[in-house]
């Protein structure tokens, strides 16, 4: 195989012949066993013996500046207003409209400002007076519409309201905040967050993940530790070390909750509930955020939840951001390449992510590209967290304009410019697509998604393609309505046309529905498969 040697990409070439020694690591290799997956499954404990983890990711800056540095909303942030919210559940605290009403203090307040939010996304409207009343909260809310703040701002406020515990003079540091996410440049992205709103009070946010030093990892928690971010596996390892005390949490956040709780992470999950110490869910708060919440996870997510729990819908469970233009065009495999070429040349230097299948196929288009002269780079489960990092970094700072991916970067990243997302392959489930179509269109800028339907493998995607099109109001070309037409499911229950949620909250009987600006329902699509190979 030929394979071009541009240095910028030499990374790239590295991953292809498998193997690298970094200047901070003692062993790589190409098991491919490094990713969340194996983490989940305890690969990185020790437990398993595989090549030790030595990687130490570098300090994130600790300069105000950027620790604040934020990008602009974008024209249609305004129209947040208007999306229709949803409220389900006994005795829920009236929505609050500015953040002055949230009452919270100085420090909070500052730091607000200096992020450059003046004005509450709906899901901080509702979200944030939920949390402060002690509830328990499954919220689903539209990609890049705000919910990390909505979950971080009141339980920071609660914290310096309570006062916190957990100090660096501890032996053991028990946190009274734990927030899981399913990838680990999303759970840095977090904790990045949590450090900003934190800034100058007394609770430490740290963040743990693998892929990285386990030492490094506890070092972190020992110089105090009272909002643990991380990811399930590295978490599991810690608890499993009795590197933390899990008897203060008062705050359990699950975010990308539908996946934490799917198949792939849940078993994890109930393990965390069920670790000695944790407490029960009487006496803790768990809160739910998404963009996505399938029916059956909903119903999963009973055992994580009050039975009182708050349901927050803003606009249409699972619906994509009306701000990201989306078009779908019919491309069979063999004229993939030669299509993305036409559309990144158009594009020109304009950030854009491009999504496929798999973590072979993404070195390998990157590769391809690189071939092209279009400068890119890649992220997937097989590339060493040190070269992920990286790739996310060359991406972020737009030394590299395209970040070939594979679903491992559908998920939460939130990525100044990213103005174009193509899926060179679709997903295999749409809740995925709607997703990675979110990395663009964010916090109501404007962004654009191209998507390749392969009619010998996308057929089963044809139906709730079109009922994500048409919810979100956009073009649906005739040859999709055709094929969904043709490969019509009787139990699909989304509608194909108008304004309706494609899932409500599940708890079919409840009483006492409190329902603000609402519109009406149908049910929703079966739960996403793990795609163990898009996944890492
Ligand atoms: N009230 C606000 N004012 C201005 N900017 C905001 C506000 N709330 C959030 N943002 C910014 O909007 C961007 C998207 O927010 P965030 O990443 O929390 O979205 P999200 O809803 O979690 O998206 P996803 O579903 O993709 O995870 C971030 O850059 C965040 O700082």
């Amino acid at each position: 195989m030929h394979i071009p040697l541009y240095l910028d990409q030499l990374s790239l070439l590295i991953s292809l012949i498998g193997g690298y020694k970094g200047l901070n690591e003692e062993v790589i290799t190409g098991s491919g066993k490094n990713s969340w997956k194996s983490e989940a499954e305890g690969g990185e404990s020790g437990d398993i013996q595989g090549p030790k983890v030595t990687y130490i990711p570098p300090p994130p800056p600790e300069d105000e500046d950027s620790i604040f540095a934020h990008y602009q909303t974008g024209i249609n942030f305004d129209k947040y207003d208007t999306i229709l919210v949803e409220v389900s559940g006994h005795d829920a605290p009236p929505a609050i409209l500015t953040f002055e009403e949230a009452n919270l203090c100085q420090t909070l307040n500052n730091n607000i400002a200096k992020a450059g939010y003046t004005k509450l996304t709906p899901v901080q409207k509702y979200s944030i007076p939920i949390i402060l009343a002690g509830r328990d909260l499954m919220a689903c809310a539209q990609t890049g519409s705000g919910k990390t703040a909505a979950f971080l701002l009141p339980i920071l406020a609660h914290m310096m309201r309570d006062g916190i515990t957990a100090s660096r003079f501890k032996e053991l540091q028990e946190p009274e905040c734990i927030i899981v996410a399913p990838t680990r440049e999303l759970i840095n992205q977090i904790y990045l967050e949590a450090r900003k709103f934190s800034f100058g009070t007394c609770v430490r946010a740290v963040v743990i993940y693998g892929g990285t030093q386990l030492g490094h990892s506890i070092r972190q928690i020992v110089q105090g530790c009272n909002i643990l971010c991380a990811t399930p596996g590295r978490l599991m390892d810690i608890i499993g070390k009795e590197k933390i005390g899990l008897k203060q949490v008062k705050y359990l956040v699950l975010d990308e909750a539908d996946r934490m709780l799917d198949m792939g992470f849940g078993p994890e999950m109930k393990k965390l509930i069920s670790c000695p110490g944790m407490p029960s869910k009487e006496q803790r708060q768990t809160l739910l955020f998404s963009a996505t919440f399938p029916e059956e996870i909903q119903r999963l997510a009973g055992e994580f939840l009050k039975s009182n729990y708050l349901f927050v819908a803003v606009g249409q469970v699972g619906g994509a951001c009306r701000d990201v233009q989306q078009t779908i065009l019919q491309v069979g495999q063999y004229s993939k390449r030669e299509k993305l070429v036409e559309i990144l040349r158009n594009i020109g230097d304009e950030r854009t992510m491009v999504f496929v299948e798999t973590k072979k196929k993404a070195d390998f288009i990157a590769t391809f590209l690189c071939q092209e002269k279009i400068s890119t780079t890649s992220i997937h489960g097989d590339r060493e967290q040190r070269e992920r990092e990286q790739a996310l970094g060359d991406f972020r700072c737009g030394k590299c304009p395209v970040l070939v991916a594979t679903s491992v970067a559908a998920r939460g990243l939130d990525i100044e410019n990213v103005q174009h997302v193509i899926n060179f392959d679709l997903p295999s489930a749409i809740d995925e697509y709607v997703h990675r179509i979110g990395r663009t269109g964010r916090c109501g800028n404007t962004g654009r998604a191209i998507s390749f339907f392969d009619p010998e493998s996308d057929n089963h995607l044809a139906q709730p393609l079109v009922k994500v099109l048409s919810d979100a109001q956009q073009d649906v070309p005739a040859w999709l309505e055709e094929i969904a037409f043709s490969t019509y499911v009787p139990g699909f229950s989304g509608s194909t046309r108008g304004n309706v949620f494609a899932s409500v909250d599940t708890r079919k009987n409840y009483q006492g529905k409190s329902t603000l600006n609402t519109a009406g329902f149908s049910s929703s699509q079966s739960p996403n498969p793990v795609d163990d190979e898009s996944w890492d």
